[in-house]
């Protein structure tokens, strides 16, 4: 049984459609991650999913119980981070997470040690009788990941679960959630907009304006791009794009300070490249696919573009491949 199926999940605000009837299925014990720029419908579907919000469509269940008809069911399986923290500050990190498995009707002669078992995991057990008011961001996020495995779901739901951390805090709870999949029997449902984190995903759906564009594993998606990005440096950036395109038939534009296109074979390219383009290179550089290449080979813009609001043509002609 998948610990998380969706079919035509639909949400309308008003005239925005926030989500335009996605379908997809999260294996038991897989980290999914859900990858999108701001806006892209990642939050309204992780709420649908944690019954915060009612689709306005379609249908989903999560451990196997529908998120409409089986509200209580779904909640009591699932653990929840959301992008913003929902601790007292006033109380210690303990007394945050004794008021959490209360609500959750952990059993008492359970509650300390797993209190405890979820603090070292995320290394706070040493700080457990400091006010969470003293917490730096990361150790409140640490806190709620704790406090969201308190209950032992069958599903941990993390929306951003690293936004605004900074590089240092994020890979150490990166290093946390690893070190979970491992020790807990634990489904764990992300969306993110960072490409790096989207790296640590069993699989990923790629989510623009609503929908999902597709869904892999970071390493198949990145070889269906099939192209390496090349980017050169010459002294006469508007010459050399004119003369891959005449003599290669490539486009090709400045991305980054340097002339960029996409070919097949990057490496087996470049001894052409010198003989006959015709003018001189200063430096070349060779990149196989990254996930950025395959969120704009799959949407037509990179993430950052996208949260912008602004296109790039380059990205566009790769995506034109
Ligand atoms: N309560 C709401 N009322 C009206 N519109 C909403 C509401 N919540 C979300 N939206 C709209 O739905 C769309 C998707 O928003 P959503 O928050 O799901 O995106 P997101 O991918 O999670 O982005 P972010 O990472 O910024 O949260 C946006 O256009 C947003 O403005």
């Amino acid at each position: 049984m998948s610990a998380v199926t969706v079919k035509g999940l639909k949400k309308t605000y008003g005239k925005v459609e926030a989500v335009k009837g996605v379908d997809f299925e999260v294996r038991p014990g897989e980290v999914f991650g859900f990858l999108g720029p701001n806006g892209a419908g990642k939050t309204t579907t992780i709420s649908m999913l944690c019954t915060l919000v009612n689709p306005t469509g379609g249908s989903a269940s999560v451990a196997g119980h529908d998120v409409v008809r089986e509200r209580d069911q779904v909640r009591r399986n699932i653990g929840l981070v959301f992008q913003d923290p929902t601790l007292d500050g006033y109380l210690t990190a303990e007394q945050n997470l004794r008021f959490h498995a209360e609500l959750y009707g952990v059993p008492k002669q359970l509650v300390g040690d797993r209190i405890r078992q979820v603090m070292e995991m995320v290394a706070l057990w040493d700080r457990k009788d400091a006010k969470v008011m003293t917490f730096s961001g990361g150790m409140k996020r640490r806190l709620e990941i704790a406090r969201g495995l308190l209950h032992s779901p069958r599903v941990l739901f993390l929306d951003e679960p690293t936004v605004g951390l900074d590089p240092q805090t994020r890979s150490a709870i990166w290093g946390y959630i690893n070190k979970l999949r491992h020790k807990e029997d634990i489904t764990i449902f992300m969306t993110t907009h960072y490409m790096d984190e989207a790296e640590y995903c069993d699989r990923i759906a790629i989510i623009d304006h609503g929908e999902i564009v597709v869904i892999d594993s970071p390493e198949a998606l990145k070889a269906s791009v099939g192209k390496d990005r090349v980017q050169i440096h010459t002294g006469d950036d508007a010459r050399a794009i004119a003369a891959l395109q005449e003599r290669f038939g490539l486009e090709a534009a400045v991305h980054e300070g340097a002339v960029t296109f996409a070919v097949a074979s990057g490496e087996e390219f470049v001894p052409r490249l010198f003989a006959e383009l015709g003018l001189p290179i200063k430096a070349v550089s060779v990149s196989r696919p990254s996930l950025d290449d395959v969120f704009m080979s799959y949407t037509g813009s990179t993430i950052r573009d996208a949260e912008s609001g602004s296109g790039n043509e380059w990205m566009k002609a790769m995506a034109r491949r």
